[in-house]
């Protein structure tokens, strides 16, 4: 076997306010492998994809590049040192084409190279790529805007590319061709660290595996010789039963909302909305299914209130009809990182002018409430008074569904609610937007991933382009029915006859 281009030998690191987020903690990239970074929401993958790219130095322990110590201290030095990285947020610039963006991040000579659009082209095609270089990036998918991220990565002489849950946002057939990208950059002798939630996506494409359990190796190997099993286990330390149907088909109640002929113009980078007629009852799981892009942000924003109709109407059977909402991009819209996860958690009963004695706000009774919706939403965080800035991803994620679940409103909208959480977290929320739909309450979930909208929905409307393409419901809810209406060119056909009811 080949040696390793990059190890971490019993690396540790403890952060500002004295949180241990790993502890001796040892892995080794080989040239040629894809490597899976796997564990639940807290157990410091971020962290040890940070101190690989730089971000973070060690507090204890060291880097080593074919063996011989290295200390990064900032990102350019990992660069430098031939390491590229995929943040889940993209940082790309929109309006720059595919070739400025990297020519952006080569270094020295090398923006020379990425110039010439013959040269770009080459380049590509060395990793079986085949995008426009005068491409605006802005313009691209975001499955093409993430090739752009992995070329950008790759142009300083990348010999270990760091992933970081480059899936949440594919779809399965995006996510195959993802690993196909990913495989031929490998055989040009490349190593890779994927951080990935789901085990199945382990076992397909990934040779080999770690688990970080609370900041510990909880596990590493090849993955041939594993089950889904056995890694789910040694994520969560039990084992989870995911793929089961969660929850019986409910009766739906009164009529709660009502979307009537909605338009919303096309614009740049928005399909707009076409004649959308959707009536969301009481009482019901509505998934709503579609690859991004297709009219989902924009139906979102519609019954958020926060755009209004161009043609149409939206109506609320009454008054009393409160929505609570579990936006999309959770940093901008969801959270305030620098108050505490108390404060974000109780943000919109703060504002309304809850939580106050005497005028001032109640810190004591805010803390009491925190802590046991902290406690009820497995938010792993030092405490309730800690910035949310510092809390890893998943558990940022678990505080907006958390707040959305506590306003009880009548309608809850959620986008992507499961994205980022590790199985046990995603189930555990998936399970509370059925209890809460069998209470009465309308819970409409937008989200790529089928499988799961199978197993909660009571109805799943597909869209493409913007229009509702069809309707499934019961037994018809499958994933190849809903695969074809995602994909299939029939929006303008299937809205002009009413769209398609299974
Ligand atoms: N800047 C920071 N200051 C203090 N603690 C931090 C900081 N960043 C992360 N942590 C803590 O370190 C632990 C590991 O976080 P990390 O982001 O590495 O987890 P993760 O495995 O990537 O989780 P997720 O799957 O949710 O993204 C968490 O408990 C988090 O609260």
């Amino acid at each position: 076997m080949s040696s390793p281009v990059i190890e971490l030998d019993h690396v540790s690191k403890r952060y500002p306010n004295g949180f241990v987020a790993l502890e001796k903690v040892c892995l080794s990239l080989f040239p040629g492998e894809i490597h899976a970074l796997l564990g639940e929401n807290g157990a410091g993958k971020s962290t040890l994809m940070n101190i690989l790219y730089g971000v973070h130095e060690p507090t204890e322990g060291g880097v080593l590049m074919n063996g011989r110590q290295v200390i990064h201290r900032r990102p350019a030095d990992a660069i430098a040192n031939g390491i590229g990285m995929v943040h889940q947020h993209f940082k790309l610039v929109a309006p720059f084409t595919v070739a400025e963006n990297m020519a952006l991040a080569a270094r020295g000579d090398r923006r020379k190279t990425f110039r010439r659009h013959h040269d770009i082209r080459a380049f590509m095609q060395r990793y079986g790529m085949d995008l426009d270089p005068a491409a605006i990036v802005g313009d691209l998918p975001l499955a093409l805007q993430q090739r752009v991220e992995i070329l950008k990565a790759l142009v300083n002489d990348t010999r270990v590319l760091l992933l970081d849950e480059p899936s949440t946002i594919l779809t399965p057939d995006e996510t195959r061709a993802l690993y196909d990208t990913v495989r031929h950059i490998c055989e040009k002798g490349t190593a890779v660290a994927v951080v990935t939630h789901n085990v199945d996506e382990v076992l397909a494409n990934a040779d080999r595996y770690t688990i970080l359990r609370r900041g510990k190796t909880n596990g590493t190997g090849l993955t041939e010789s594993c089950t889904p099993e056995d890694l789910v286990e040694k994520i969560v330390g039990r084992a989870v039963a995911t793929g089961t149907r969660l929850g019986a088909l409910r009766h739906a109640g009164d009529e709660q909302m009502r979307i009537t002929a909605g338009n919303l113009r096309s614009a740049s980078g928005s399909p707009g909305l076409h004649n959308i007629n959707l009536t969301l009852l009481a009482g019901e799981v509505i998934g709503v299914a579609g690859v991004e892009g297709n009219g989902q942000t924009e139906l979102f924003e519609l019954l958020a209130g926060q755009r209004p109709l161009d043609s149409g109407a939206i109506t609320r059977s009454n008054a009393d009809v409160t929505i609570a909402l579990v936006p999309q991009d959770r940093h901008h819209e969801g959270l305030s990182l620098d108050l505490p996860v108390s404060h974000n958690l109780l943000y919109p009963k703060i504002m309304q002018g809850g939580y106050r004695r005497f005028g001032l706000l109640n810190h004591a009774a805010i803390a009491e409430r925190a802590r046991e919706m902290i406690i009820q939403s497995d938010i792993r965080t030092p405490s309730h008074a800690s910035p949310v800035r510092s809390l890893s991803g998943g558990n940022q994620q678990k505080i907006v569904i958390a707040r959305a679940m506590a306003e009880s409103a009548a309608v809850i909208v959620v986008y992507q609610p499961t994205r980022g959480l590790d199985l046990a977290a995603a189930e555990s929320v998936l399970m509370r937007l059925v209890e809460a739909a069998d209470a009465g309450t309308t819970v409409v979930i937008i989200s790529s991933n089928i499988e799961e909208l199978i197993r909660v929905a009571d109805r799943i409307v597909v869209m493409n382009g913007g229009r509702i393409t069809g309707e499934v419901a019961g037994a018809n809810m499958s994933i190849e029915r809903i695969g074809t209406l995602m994909t299939s060119g029939r929006g303008i056909q299937a809205q002009a006859a009413g769209a398609e009811h299974v």
